[in-house]
């Protein structure tokens, strides 16, 4: 780890944690931080901030009742962790009062850990143009090189995440949005997020590009004419397309 991640973040003093079962009649009392998990005990993790307690004393934090298995107690120094939720309450599309909440560790501390600038590179292209191959080299040549990238692969996030879109243009446009949304969060915690999409409509990429941060979003154009993507055609889908069975850009 490099000497930038382990100075301390502002606001963060050492954590305690430790296990103990609900067997013990005062599981706080019998609280220890160097004890390790038994065989059997439980994972359920439980963090209560003592909000009486002074913000410098690292104490276990009371838990109200001993119903799980197991519980991993952390204390939380007063407000320290509090992060900034102040401000007033927003409506953001279908949301209503909510509020953003901000972490003291940051962007820029993730960063530091990382030794990385977390960004994402859009590659969009025809269907067989050579988009997932170059995110796979591009992926493994950065790993190779110690930073650490993750790939968004239009036909992989379809198979979760955007199950529910189809290839309309509508749901198409949804289906960069969420990714757009997924890859600007990983941008945030660091990570060099390579997005692998079809993407055919500019105005789609162009409101990703809005999401980050000016010169976080480099778009890549695979520049691969129609006829050289359509004689590789590896998953049959041109051959489908002109037997009028699928509709739209591929
Ligand atoms: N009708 C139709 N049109 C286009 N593409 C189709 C279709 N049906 C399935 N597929 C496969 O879906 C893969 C992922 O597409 P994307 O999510 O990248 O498309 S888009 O960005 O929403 O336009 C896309 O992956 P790639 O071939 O890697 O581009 C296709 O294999
Ligand atoms: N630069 C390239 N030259 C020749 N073939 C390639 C090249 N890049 C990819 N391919 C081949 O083209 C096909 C489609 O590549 P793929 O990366 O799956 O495209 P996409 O993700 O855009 O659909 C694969 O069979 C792959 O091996």
């Amino acid at each position: 780890m490099n000497a930038a991640a382990t100075k301390p973040l502002p606001g963060i003093a050492t954590l305690k944690a430790g296990f103990w079962t609900s067997r013990d009649a005062d599981a706080v009392t019998n609280f220890n931080p160097t004890r390790r998990r038994n065989k059997g005990e439980g994972r359920c993790l439980r963090i209560k901030a003592m909000e009486d307690s002074p913000a410098s004393s690292n104490q276990a934090g009371r838990v109200a009742d001993h119903k799980e298995s197991c519980l991993d107690a952390v204390s939380v120094n007063g407000h320290a962790h509090a992060g900034n939720n102040r401000g007033p309450l927003s409506t953001v599309g279908n949301s209503t009062n909510i509020k953003w909440h901000d972490c003291s560790v940051d962007k820029n501390g993730r960063q530091r850990l990382l030794n990385q600038k977390g960004c994402v590179i859009w590659i969009t292209g025809l269907s067989g143009s050579g988009k997932s191959t170059v995110a796979c080299a591009l992926s493994q040549l950065l790993y190779q090189r110690g930073k650490l990238s993750y790939i968004l692969d239009g036909d992989n996030v379809r198979h979760g995440l955007n199950r529910d879109l189809s290839f309309k243009a509508e749901d198409r446009a949804e289906n960069i949005r969420r990714v757009g949304e997924v890859a600007k969060l990983f941008a945030d915690s660091g990570v060099i997020c390579i997005a692998c999409l079809i993407s055919p409509y500019r105005a789609d990429r162009d409101s990703c590009r809005a999401m980050l941060p000016t010169g976080d979003f480099i778009e890549v154009f695979m520049d691969v004419p129609l006829r050289v993507c359509e004689a590789r055609d590896p998953k049959g889908l041109y051959k489908l397309a002109r037997a009028g069975k699928i509709k739209g850009n591929i």
